[in-house]
């Protein structure tokens, strides 16, 4: 059972990359833009960075999913922004993580495992610029690389350029 979280900052292919291993990987997935409360969508929407306020019940909400699908033996796919090390440490741990100090939960690190979509600003710009029928505004993506702040050790991550194509991804079932 594989809790995988692909993370980057938006137009970073999170929700492109994800769904498609987990059709090839047989595994279920998740896109954390599902749910957002409508009044962060709604900021999204006008060009407004959500801040820590707006993330944190979010979050929670979306671990309580992923530790739902752990008991429950399921391997799953999650797509979410998961930009700053707090962010990931709540979809680890759950609001504990808002609490404590980080190095009291390094040991529940290893329960998920972060792929960081990597890109540069240009490159991402490029495809938002592109992209249609999506609530978030591309003027976001600035302040999304200001908030971003890349795995680092001892988290659970590897990082993977956004020019990675979804169809050659090495990971195999198990
Ligand atoms: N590897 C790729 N090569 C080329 N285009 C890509 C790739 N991955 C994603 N795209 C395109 O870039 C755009 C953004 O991708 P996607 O919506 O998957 O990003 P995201 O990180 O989920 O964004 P958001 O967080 O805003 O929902 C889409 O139009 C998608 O088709
Ligand atoms: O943390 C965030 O700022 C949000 O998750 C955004 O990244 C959006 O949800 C998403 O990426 C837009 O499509």
């Amino acid at each position: 059972m594989v809790l995988l979280v692909v993370m980057g900052v938006s137009g970073s292919g999170k929700s492109t990359v994800g769904s498609h291993l987990a059709a090839k990987l047989g595994w279920k997935f998740y896109d954390a833009d599902d749910y957002h409360p409508t009044e962060n969508t709604k900021k999204m929407a006008q060009g407004i960075p959500l801040n820590d306020q707006d993330r944190i019940p979010w979050l929670c909400k979306l671990h309580d999913i992923l530790m739902r699908e752990e008991s429950a033996g399921q391997s799953v796919i999650l797509a979410c922004s998961a930009l700053k090390k707090m962010y990931r440490r709540i979809l680890v741990s759950g609001e504990d993580a808002v609490y404590s100090k980080s190095d009291q939960l390094d040991s529940a690190t290893g329960k998920v495992l972060f792929i960081h979509l990597d890109g540069s600003m240009e490159l991402i710009a490029s495809r938002l610029e592109k992209r249609r029928g999506h609530f978030m505004a591309p003027e976001l993506l600035q302040s999304q690389f200001d908030t971003l702040e890349p795995p680092s050790a001892p988290e659970n991550f590897i990082t993977l350029n956004s020019l990675v194509r979804s169809e050659a991804f090495f990971l195999q079932p198990y």
